[in-house]
This record gives C-alpha cells, sequence and structure tokens, in this order.
C-alpha cells in the first residue's frame, strides 16, 4: 500500500459489504446470491477469528484425537472451522453442496435451489496452530452444472480451476485479511475486530513479475526431483531469501504482495505432493493469475487440471510470473533427460 501521510486521519473506508454491493450494481442481472454467498463466508470468518484469538485461553487448541480423510490429526480447531464454515453456508441457501478438505465426501445443504457449490479447507497450516503462527481458510466457488432443485453431484464439485466464479482466502495473521477474487482483479480487505468490519485495505492488488523469495520445505531436499533441486540451486545462486512458514496461506499472502515463488513439489514420500487440487491449489491459482502471476503443476496450468477425485493432491509452482517459468524450464530439462534416458 502506498504511504499516505494523511491516512492515519481518514476514516476506516469502505467495508466489504459495501464493496460487494457496489459490485454487485455493475451487474444489474446479477441476482446477488454470489454477493450473499460471499457474506456469509465472511461471517464465518469473523466467527472463526474469534475462535482462533482465544484458543490459547479457551479449549479449542490442540489435537481432537482424531484423523481426517486424508489420514492426517485433526485439531479441535480444524473441526470448528468446518462446522462454522459449513453451518454459514448452509443457512445462507445459496450453496447446494460443499466439499472440506475435512469430509470424505460430499456435503449436500439441503438448499437445491442453490446455484453453488462451494469447495473449502476451513483452517489451512493448523500445525501452526498452536504456537501463534498465522493461518488461514481457503475457498473456491463455482457454478453448479446440474439442474436447479436436486442436490449438487460430483460433476458439480469436480469442476477445472478455471471455472471457478470467485475465490479467496482468509489469513488469521498479525491483522485479519480476507482478499479474494470474482475474476475482475484481486482486493484485500482488513478486519476491524472492534467495529465487527472487514475494511477495504488492499485495493486491486497486482503481484511483481520477479522476486527474490522462495518457499519450499528444504527439510524434504533429500527427496526433491533433479529439476526441483536445480532450481533451489538457481534461487541461491540469485541470493534470494528462503522464507517458509509451513502455512500455505501465510506463504501465498507474503509472496503475493512482495514477490517470489512458492513450491511444494511432488517427492520421494508424496509423488503428487501433499497440497490439494480442490481446497488449495485452485483458489489460490485463480488469485495469483488475476493478481498478473501465474500457477503450475510444473507441466501445465494448474487451472486446466481436470481433477479426478474430491481429495486430490497435485505439485504446486505458484507466484511471479517469471519466476513460475523459470522452475518450469528445470523441470522441461528434467522431463526431457528422463526421457533421453529411456529412449537410450
Ligand atoms: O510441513 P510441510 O510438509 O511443509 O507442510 C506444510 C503445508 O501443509 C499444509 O499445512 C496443509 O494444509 P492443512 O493444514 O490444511 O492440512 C499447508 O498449509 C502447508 O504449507
Ligand atoms: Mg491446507
Ligand atoms: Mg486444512
Amino acid at each position: 500500500m502506498e504511504h499516505n501521510p494523511d491516512r492515519l486521519a481518514l476514516p476506516v473506508g469502505t467495508t466489504l459489504d459495501r464493496f460487494i454491493m457496489r459490485k454487485q450494481e455493475d451487474f444489474p442481472y446479477a441476482t446477488g446470491e454470489l454477493s450473499q454467498l460471499l457474506r456469509d463466508i465472511a461471517l464465518a470468518a469473523k466467527i472463526v477469528n474469534r475462535e482462533i484469538n482465544r484458543s490459547g485461553l479457551i479449549d479449542v487448541a490442540g489435537a481432537y484425537g482424531q484423523q481426517n480423510v486424508q489420514g492426517e490429526e485433526q485439531q479441535k480447531l480444524d473441526v470448528i472451522a468446518n462446522i462454522r464454515f459449513i453451518r454459514a453456508l448452509r443457512n445462507g441457501g445459496e450453496v447446494c453442496t460443499v466439499i472440506s478438505e475435512e469430509e470424505e465426501d460430499m456435503i449436500q445443504t439441503g438448499k437445491n435451489q442453490g446455484k453453488y457449490v462451494v469447495a473449502i479447507d476451513p483452517l489451512d497450516g493448523s500445525s501452526n496452530i498452536d504456537v501463534n503462527v498465522s493461518i488461514g481458510t481457503i475457498f473456491s466457488i463455482y457454478r453448479r452444472q446440474s439442474g436447479i432443485g436436486q442436490e449438487g453431484t460430483l460433476e458439480d464439485c469436480l469442476q477445472k480451476g478455471i471455472h471457478q466464479v470467485a475465490a479467496g482466502y482468509v489469513i488469521y495473521g498479525s491483522s485479519t485479511m480476507l482478499v479474494y477474487t470474482t475474476g475482475a482483479g484481486v482486493n484485500g480487505f482488513t478486519y476491524e475486530a472492534s467495529l465487527g468490519e472487514f475494511f477495504l485495505s488492499h485495493p486491486n492488488i497486482t503481484t511483481p513479475k520477479t522476486g527474490n523469495l522462495y518457499s519450499i520445505n528444504e527439510g524434504s531436499s533429500n527427496s526433491f526431483t533433479p529439476g526441483v533441486r536445480d532450481f533451489v540451486q538457481y534461487c541461491k545462486d540469485q541470493n534470494f531469501s528462503a522464507r517458509y512458514i509451513g502455512s500455505l496461506v501465510a506463504d501465498f499472502h507474503r509472496n503475493l504482495l512482495k514477490g517470489g515463488i512458492y513450491i511444494y513439489p511432488s517427492t520421494n514420500k508424496a509423488p503428487n505432493g501433499k497440497l490439494r487440487l480442490m481446497y488449495e491449489g485452485n483458489a489460490l491459482a485463480f488469485i495469483v493469475e488475476q493478481a498478473g502471476g501465474k500457477a503450475s503443476n510444473g507441466a501445465k496450468r494448474l487451472m486446466e487440471i481436470e481433477p479426478s477425485s474430491l481429495h486430490e493432491r497435485c505439485p504446486l509452482f505458484i507466484g511471479s510470473t517469471e519466476l513460475v517459468e523459470k522452475a518450469e524450464e528445470f523441470l522441461t530439462k528434467e522431463r526431457q533427460a528422463v526421457s533421453a534416458a529411456q529412449e537410450a
């Protein structure tokens, strides 16, 4: 944000609700359901924000004692956030079906008139909850393909990222922000807890074409493929800074604003990487592209991957266009070397 010495004297500004309403006025034939859906998500985000803020004081921190569908240890806040977002989406009435990282199957809201399907990672970076480090929520919104009046179908849920009508994330950090796109740029809103409102703080976010930050879990470097290893070496040769929080939302948000690349590659342990296409990858890919950046699985545009299951994983290379393209160059060389070896 540009420094403005008068800023402190200014009123806080445009609320998220007013911003959504103004955008709605740009589309007089739109019915307002998507706008209402974004408001429902913002409401759930405020509730989850409250739970996170006081998690050290009341019994909502720590392990829940069960594993989710991915075989990962659930934290109490994973479960709470999942309940809160699903409840808000069900009560809102615009959504027929929700898919969540925390749920094995589709969740039918019972609102069969709803035109939309939502994919959500209710709490991202949950290993950072107990240590007061930034965590987040990630969501994608799709228009249903099946006819109104019945439950949403698997086909409604398994759409390519390019079909998202909106996507966003909430970062619960040193301040709480909601960042979203409906395909006409990216805007960020900062939460003012005493007023209970998100205010427009980062209008028209654009990401730098390049940057000097690289974010990858180098603890797994023994199982990186040669292309990834070479790209990481390239980053070091350029004297880039390594930054890795371990909460995708927080790592992504920093790089979006400052320029850089985030990588979660395929490794020996996780041949398709760790991140989930439907709950994490596609939403951030839509946002980064709308901000002028790029997202890829190393071989193709992430949003063009045809999903085949709700919880499928994908390698992720996301951030400043020049850096993602550079990483893709190294991966292309790796693939060429593999096929040359196979032919020999
Ligand atoms: O510890 P690792 O393997 O680097 O994993 C960190 C990544 O895993 C995740 O925590 C997965 O998200 P969840 O907390 O939603 O399961 C990402 O947010 C994060 O970037
Ligand atoms: Mg996550
Ligand atoms: Mg999660």
